[in-house]
């Protein structure tokens, strides 16, 4: 196993620490990709609060190269994720200023095809073992590759990161750290030369966390532009950061190399004390701890402006004058002059009384990292990145139509193996329908039993309709937070996902809908034709599919405990105007609009229809009088002996695809709003 040793400073120069990461392997199987520098100047963040604005991220600006691991930073509360989310295109509205991607304009579109966001919660499928996660993101990243390319990616990746004794394993088992790297693992197939991540070392150990960090590390050099925020990292983990941005109360007040941070202190009087972690020092300043110095902070790196390492405010850059980091480099090797100018202008910028003896410890630091950073270089492998951005590259990895196979086969493995949504919900329609079919047994052509039938055609209605619908609400807003991560980085299509996701359960709906019909319509006895069988089954089962769709509305549209709440509140009308509790008639006419509404009004009446109508003989009676025997005067009870049964069935069609279009509008709006 090939280790690079990472040569990490202390803050005196002359003391050396050697760490081996534990994975710094090479990855040579990656599809090209172009290398990306940004670039921001000037950005504001501004939110609505009540009635007034609330400034969050103040006129800032900076640079993050390629081939560096960079760590914003800055106290609970200072915009860390708030810039993390507007450099990632998260999020939009709201925003003001200037963000360049290798010295151009940022198209929001291009750089999201070259980006990966690796949010704090993975959000992870816990039903895929790592195998079954990493070949559907290839599937969908790299779909163009052949079958073996992309296992050799896979291998390769898990090879690196560590995960390749646990490719049989179910997420759900990964530790912390384990999952994090999955994370990771699932964005890398497609190579992203820009990777984002938030707090990646979040609820990890220490250990884990230098795992994690020596990983974005060896991204990093391999040309990647690597970039997370973090909370106050270890003295160890924070000098494997290469650069450091740090936020105060939405404002930069450090900018730089993180060996640059504690010379760069000293000139403006703020000495860290020996054997401190920098990282924390910098924080305490940040906080207030040793007096207000944001201002000053602010002042001398003019708000993220001044880059410390060229010594240049950055717009002062031509353009053509290369933000690509390797250029950097040669810079800082050609000319290390520039390290005491920059030193000068820091001392300009702000505090005419710093002592130049601190300045010059300043270039002394810049000087170092530059020496330190050529021991690096020997070791990047940038082989993987090409020196243009195409001109058009897809939108996707994978065809829309191929996208959707590869997520319905995911979906239909997911319900397989979720004991709730499958087992359960088998085993209550057929429990369910034992218990109707003793209880109703035998009633269907006993005409002193018609009351009761129909209560039984009714609580089919009931019973459909809270199944199909609960368990969509308390498991489609459970995807969101996966659905929410995989489309913003590309994966796929919404459109795509939302097709796949609801034609996946239709075919388990159908079974379980059979099954219960069946079971309960022989049990209790209803006319044993085919056709009416087939009618009453149908009946139901376009029932369930409305339910099922109603409860995909409510699950795109609000979270889990509102939905449980909402949802059987908002379907009592229906249920009262179903024509089972007040017959058409009876109901005033202003309120009987809301039974054209009514699904359950069209399933009910399919099932009686089914049941009563198509000129059905007598019924059988086993005592004196028998008020319903015959079926059509049934039928004049309920107002339905006019009824059409083709016209139901179309209702339940039409509402169908209302109610699907509608939660597919809603997601989107979910997934707009979410950002
Ligand atoms: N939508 C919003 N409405 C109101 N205030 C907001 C909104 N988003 C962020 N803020 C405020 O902006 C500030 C910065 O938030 P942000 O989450 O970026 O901080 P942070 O540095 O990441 O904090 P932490 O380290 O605690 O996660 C906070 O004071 C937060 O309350």
């Amino acid at each position: 196993m090939a280790t690079d040793n990472l040569l990490l400073k202390n803050r005196s120069p002359d003391v050396k620490v050697q760490i081996a990461p534990t994975q710094p392997k090479k990855l040579t199987h990656l599809p090209k990709r172009p290398k990306v520098d940004l670039a921001f100047s000037n950005l504001t963040y501004t939110v609505r609060q009540g009635k007034k604005d609330k400034i969050i991220l103040k006129n800032v600006s900076g640079r993050l190269r390629s081939g560096e691991l960079c760590a914003i930073m800055g106290p609970s509360g200072a915009g860390k994720s708030t810039l993390l989310n507007i450099l990632t295109g998260y999020k939009t509205e709201g925003m003001n200023g200037q963000i360049l991607m290798n010295n151009n304009e940022r198209d929001l579109s291009q750089f999201r095809k070259l980006s990966a966001y690796i949010m704090q919660d993975n959000q992870l499928h816990l039903n895929l073992t790592v195998d079954e996660a990493m070949a559907v993101a290839a599937k969908l990243k790299i779909g163009e590759k052949k079958s073996f390319e992309r296992e050799a990616i896979i291998t390769e990746i898990l090879d690196t990161l560590g995960l390749l004794d646990h490719r049989k394993t179910m997420t759900s088992g990964l530790s912390g750290g384990q999952k994090k790297r999955l994370s990771i693992a699932l964005e890398l197939v497609s190579n992203p030369p820009i990777m984002f991540f938030d707090e990646p070392t979040s609820g990890l150990d220490s250990s884990s966390c230098f795992q994690c960090i020596s990983l974005l590390k060896t991204l990093a050099k391999g040309g990647r532009t690597i970039i997370c925020t973090i909370h106050q990292p270890s003295a160890r983990l924070f000098e494997m950061f290469d650069q450091l941005y740090t936020l105060a109360d939405g404002q930069c007040v450090y900018q730089g190399s993180t060996t640059q941070l504690v010379p760069f202190l000293a000139t403006l009087g703020l000495q860290c004390p020996s054997y401190h972690n920098p990282a924390s020092y910098i924080i305490e300043v940040a906080c207030g701890e040793y007096g207000d110095h944001t201002r000053k902070l602010v002042c001398a790196i003019e708000n993220g402006k001044n880059d410390i390492r060229d010594g240049k405010s950055f717009p002062e850059l031509k353009l053509n004058d290369g933000l690509n980091n390797s250029d950097a480099y040669m810079k800082e090797n050609m000319n290390t002059v520039i390290a005491n100018h920059l030193a000068k202008d820091t001392v300009k910028n702000y505090d005419k009384n710093v002592n130049l003896a601190n300045a010059e410890s300043l270039g002394q630091g810049i000087k170092e990292s530059v020496t330190e950073k050529d021991v690096e270089k020997a070791d990047v492998n940038s082989t993987l990145l090409e020196s243009t951005i195409p001109v058009k590259q897809p939108r996707y990895g994978n065809s829309e139509l191929q996208q959707f196979f590869i997520i319905l086969r995911r979906a239909l493995l997911f319900s397989r193996r979720d004991w709730t949504l499958m087992y359960l919900r088998l085993f209550a329609h057929i429990l369910v329908g034992f218990l109707i079919g003793a209880l109703y047994f035998k009633i269907g052509n006993d005409g002193a039993k018609v009351l009761s039938n129909l209560g039984f055609l009714f609580f089919n209605m009931l019973f459909l309709m809270y199944t199909s619908m609960t368990i969509t609400i308390l498991s489609f807003p459970l995807e969101l937070p996966v659905l929410l991560k995989e489309h913003f980085n590309r994966w796929y299509s919404l459109r795509t996902y939302y097709l796949a996701i609801t034609i996946s359960d239709m075919p388990f709906q159908t079974i379980f809908c059979v099954l219960y019909v069946t079971i309960v319509y022989f049990m209790t006895a209803q006319p044993p034709e085919p056709e009416r069988y087939g009618m009453f089954l149908l009946a139901c089962l376009l029932v369930s599919f409305v339910a099922q769709s109603v409860g995909l509305v409510v699950g795109a549209a609000m979270n889990v405990q509102n939905g449980v709440f909402l949802a059987p509140v908002m379907s009592v009308p229906f249920l009262l105007f179903s024509g089972f509790f007040v017959s058409f008639d009876a109901i005033p006419i202003y309120l009987r609009w809301i039974t054209y509404l009514s699904y359950i009004r069209y399933g009910f009446e399919g099932t009686a229809l089914a049941t009563y109508g198509f000129n059905r003989p007598r019924l059988d009676c086993f005592t004196k009088y028998c008020h319903f025997k015959v079926p059509d005067t049934i039928l004049e009870e309920l107002d339905m002996n006019k009824s059409s049964y083709t016209i139901d069935i179309v209702a339940l069609v039409v509402i169908f695809f209302i109610l699907r279009i509608s939660a597919f509008l809603f997601l989107k709006w979910k997934l707009k709003s979410n950002r």
